[in-house]
């Protein structure tokens, strides 16, 4: 039978997922609170604003009716910033099926209880199998129809399969792992880390600056999670590396652009507004350094950034702060940093 299948958010990964999902064989509705927006697409076949010149397939029917999209929903996949996540999942939850799973397409944490967007699902809808979808997925790339890989994970090994099914193509491989809490944490994170690595370009940083800001924001990526009870080895698959890489290395990436922009001398107001897109990364550095703070984990390079972006620190001075920290050691899973 065929699947209904509803996608929260029509902004740029909400329509790609979406569109694979109807090139797939759904039957997919896509919801966007905007009028302009639906009108747009109801005419041109298009989502001009976010997604340009990719047409959009017939199976695919974009709507602003919340009820209708998820109403004997197989999957519901939340695809809205996290900023409104609760928000609208407490306006689909009245909708939805008993048998509905939810996926959430996010990468941001609730500032409130630093949730992570599981969390919130499982808090709303228990009773639902849940999952997440995170890794190296710049949604224009896909547009563009380069080879892209993801992570879907869920508890549920029935979800796990059934949104490989959905979604595997040609040009999209989906992988799967148990590690929910893990996933979702990189997604977020790496965010942080790629505004750096926008700023390091945008200063004319060299190639070496880069390397050793991308390993040392995955070393310092997964003490975090091992700290939070995430399993640090997810953090090697593609949701980690794979999606570190990505965003910090593209431009394609707005967290990196709101790197570059105050790199290049905006303040972040003006970098945010420049942008005019979600850069999940300017709140999710402030939620992280908070949390870092309290449960008091190392983490030099938030300590920096926060202080670049949020107190406008001199990002010279930092980096020399950096560059001239405490001893530590490489590969800290591997080895105990006294003996280094
Ligand atoms: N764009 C990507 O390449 C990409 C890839 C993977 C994950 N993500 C994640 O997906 C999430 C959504 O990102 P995006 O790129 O699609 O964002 P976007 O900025 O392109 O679009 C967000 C969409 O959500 C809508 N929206 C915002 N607030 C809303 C509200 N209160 N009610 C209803 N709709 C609302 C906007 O109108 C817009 O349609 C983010 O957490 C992002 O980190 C994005
Ligand atoms: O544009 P960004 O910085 O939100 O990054 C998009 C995706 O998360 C890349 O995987």
């Amino acid at each position: 039978m065929t699947q209904k299948i509803a996608v929260l958010g029509g902004g740029s990964f909400g329509t790609v997922v979406a569109n694979i999902a109807a090139t797939r064989g759904a039957d997919v509705h896509l919801w966007m609170r905007s009028e302009k927006q639906l009108q747009d697409i109801l005419e041109t076949g298009i989502n001009t604003r976010y997604v340009p010149k990719y047409p959009l397939h017939e199976r695919l029917i974009p709507t602003n009716d919340l009820a209708g999209a998820v109403v004997g929903a197989d999957i519901v996949f939340m695809a809205v910033p996290s900023k409104a996540f609760r928000v609208v999942l407490n306006d689909a939850i009245p909708h939805l099926g008993a048998e509905t799973a939810l996926v959430s397409l996010t990468k941001g944490i609730e500032p409130e209880g630093f949730r992570l967007m599981s969390e919130v699902l499982e808090e709303l809808v228990p009773d639902h199998p849940i999952g997440v979808i995170s890794g190296p997925n710049l949604a224009k790339e896909i547009a563009q129809g380069h080879l892209t890989g993801t992570v879907v994970a869920s508890q549920s090994p029935e979800l796990r399969n059934q949104v490989h099914d959905l979604l595997s193509d040609r040009s999209f491989r989906v992988y799967t792992n148990p590690d929910v809490y893990g996933v979702e944490l990189a997604g977020a994170l790496k965010n942080i880390y790629a505004i750096a690595s926008g700023m390091a370009a945008a200063l004319g940083m060299g190639e070496n600056t880069r390397a050793l800001l991308m390993t040392r924001s995955l070393a310092e990526m997964s003490r975090f999670a091992a700290r939070l009870g995430a399993n640090p080895l997810t953090f090697i698959g593609l949701a980690g590396v794979g999606d570190l890489v990505v965003t910090c290395t593209s431009p394609l990436s707005r967290n990196y652009r709101i790197g570059q922009a105050i790199g290049q001398g905006y303040n972040l107001k003006q970098a945010v507004k420049q942008l005019g897109e979600t850069a999940e990364g300017v709140n999710t550095l402030k939620v992280v350094k908070a949390k870092a703070d309290e449960l008091e984990v190392y983490m030099p390079l938030v300590a920096g950034l926060y202080a670049v972006v949020h107190e406008n620190e001199d990002v010279d001075v930092i980096a020399q702060q950096l560059m001239l920290g405490e001893r530590a050691s490489d590969v800290e899973f591997i080895f105990d940093s006294e003996n280094c």
